[in-house]
């Protein structure tokens, strides 16, 4: 994925023992529910951090010279026929080690020590007694204190060579450490919130052990950006898909302030827009950035290609090759406009994130839950060169770097809308009278949601017309046989997971009559009460 981020591996994050590392810390994910999370929390210590797939060779992560390695939890167990191991040349090459639960286990047998299916299994909450001997990882933390745990299988003996710096009740080897070759490993899930000590842990490895400077904060992500972006875009042009979300304006912002006018963007009138939002995008991200901006009117391109599709990951196909043309035509008419002096528009920004990518299947071994427009729904025949700065982080992260640079909190905190618009939130086929009607019904979802003061409580709440479904009403005194809409209001961190809003009953009741009342295809207001696992936030 490096080659696609534009370049945000910040330089100069040196071990201060005199080892390789001014790379990021690489998060070798052996099947974890949490290697996300672990990259996260990494961050969170001010030191960049990035996931790797554990079939990753050593000598690639050595070429990124990372600044050190943290082995993830996974579901295997180390002495099983087919199970990931460690090359133990890692081991070899100086660079610091952290092993978490089965990386932990994974070092422990790469070292020369015992792990053994002891028959003991500790799940959840455990507290972990930390040794006399002390150790670096857990300094001045209480000598008992809670830890989650999730393990089947125990380290019965650790390497030569390694102190063994905590135990549990069930297990003896619950922490360990080499501090003077920068190793160091635990049993527990130090990344979970329910390890209340556990962000000091991993301070401690990557300050203490690794020898990191903490120097990754909003500023330098920043700064470091827009120096990698200026170096690898050069003197050419780039085109930015922007649409009024907060990703693709903290993109183009960045890329704005890296390269000033070479960056165009261009915002695509799709068709599946909410009421309003065109006017709106013009209006306040030219007034926030000053960046040059063309509104491309694709409503038509999109009308047709859409025309008679209901399967959900074939809209999302669609829509992904339809705005890659769109962009495409915009560049073509772009560099005629400058002439015989413009040269080939060859960069693509936009705003990804890494939600985008995990979901459209592009983590190590993670399945497509859906393909996201800007990555699994990318057509194969792309010709740009596509700078994505935000690739690797969050929505929370990537709302921090929008303050830092400057951008107004009608923008950082808008709600998210996604690029496929309201062509996801008509479960059926898409046309303009269905999108008409669930127009109507958004904006007074949403009039009402604000006018009930709950906006920064939500993530968002899509409003989801059931085009294919009808059900029988009464109005009037007569009979109707009209369509349900479903709110789905809901909130998050990270839209990894998420959980239904308690909205306000009167919010709910003002929505459903006005929707009924004002709408007239609709009859129905359901509401869903599903949580993220299993739902997703979109119903497509
Ligand atoms: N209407 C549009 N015109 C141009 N580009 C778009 C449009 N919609 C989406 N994109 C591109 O697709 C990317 C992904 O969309 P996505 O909705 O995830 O991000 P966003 O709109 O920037 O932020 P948010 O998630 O807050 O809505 C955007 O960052 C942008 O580059
Ligand atoms: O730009 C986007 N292109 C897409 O194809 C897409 N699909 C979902 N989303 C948004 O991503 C977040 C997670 O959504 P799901 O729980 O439905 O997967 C939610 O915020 C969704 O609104 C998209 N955004
Ligand atoms: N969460 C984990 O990494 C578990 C490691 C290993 N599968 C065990 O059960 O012990
Ligand atoms: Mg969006």
């Amino acid at each position: 994925m490096s080659d696609t981020t534009g370049g945000i591996d910040p330089a100069g994050q040196t071990a201060e023992r005199g080892r390789p590392g001014s790379g990021p810390v690489l998060v070798v994910d052996f099947g974890a529910q949490y290697a996300q999370l672990i990259a996260r929390r990494v961050r969170e210590a001010q030191v960049y951090s990035e996931v790797v797939p554990h079939d990753t060779p050593v000598e690639e992560m050595l070429r990124r010279d990372p600044a050190a390695i943290v082995l993830s939890g996974g579901p295997a167990s180390v002495y099983a026929a087919d199970a990931p191991q460690v090359d133990a040349e890692l081991f070899r090459s100086g660079v610091p080690v952290l092993g978490i639960c089965y990386g932990f286990q994974a070092m422990t047998r790469a070292l020369g020590g015992t792990v053994e299916h002891t028959g003991t299994r500790e799940f959840g909450r455990t507290e972990l007694s930390v040794c006399s001997t002390g150790g670096t990882l857990h300094q001045e933390l209480p000598d008992h204190h809670p830890v989650w745990m999730s393990h089947g299988d125990s380290v019965s003996k650790a390497p030569e060579g390694f102190r063994v710096i905590a135990e549990t009740a069930d297990t003896p080897v619950a922490a360990f450490e080499n501090p003077e070759s920068g190793l160091a490993g635990v049993q527990y899930h130090p990344e979970v919130a329910h390890s209340p000590h556990g962000q000091e842990v991993l301070r401690r490895f990557l300050h203490d052990i690794a020898g990191i400077r903490p120097r990754w904060t909003t500023t330098s992500i920043v700064d470091e950006t827009v120096a990698a972006v200026r170096e690898r875009i050069g003197d050419a042009r780039a085109i930015c898909g922007l649409s009024g979300g907060v990703d693709s304006a903290v993109a183009g912002a960045l890329v704005n302030k890296a390269v000033g006018d070479q960056l165009t963007c261009v915002f695509v009138d799709h068709g599946l827009l909410r009421s309003g939002e065109r006017a709106q995008v013009e209006r306040d991200f030219v007034a926030a950035t000053g960046a040059r901006l063309v509104v491309i009117d694709a409503v038509e391109q999109f009308t047709e290609a859409l025309a008679g599709v209901t399967d959900p990951e074939e809209k999302r196909k669609i829509i992904g090759r339809e705005f890659i043309r769109t962009f495409e035509r915009a560049a073509r008419d772009l560099q005629e406009e400058a002439g015989q002096a413009g040269e080939r528009i060859e960069y693509l920004v936009q705003g990804t994130l890494y939600p985008d990518v995990v979901e459209s299947g592009g983590g190590s071994g993670t399945a497509n839950i859906k393909s996201h427009h800007n990555v699994g729904g990318l057509p194969e025949d792309l010709q740009f060169d596509l700078v994505e700065p935000l690739r690797a982080l969050f929505k929370d992260e990537v709302r921090r770097v929008g303050l830092e640079m400057g951008l107004p909190e009608t923008i950082v905190h808008r709600q998210p809308f996604p690029g496929p618009g309201l062509a996801i939130r008509i479960i059926g086929e898409v046309t303009p009278r269905r999108l008409e009607t669930l127009r109507a019904a958004d904006a007074i979802a949403r009039e009402e949601l604000t006018a009930s003061g709950v906006d920064r409580d939500i993530w968002q709440c899509p409003v989801v017309l059931l085009a294919d479904v009808q059900s029988v009403g009464v109005q009037g005194d007569g009979r109707t046989y009209g369509h349900p809409v479903v709110l789905r209001p809901v909130s998050s961190e990270d839209a990894m997971t998420a959980d239904w809003t308690r909205l306000p009953y009167e919010a709910l009741e003002r929505i459903s009559t006005r929707i009924t009342n004002e709408v007239a295809d609709v009859n129905r207001v359901t509401l869903d009460v599903t949580s993220k696992p299993p739902g997703t936030i979109e119903w497509e």
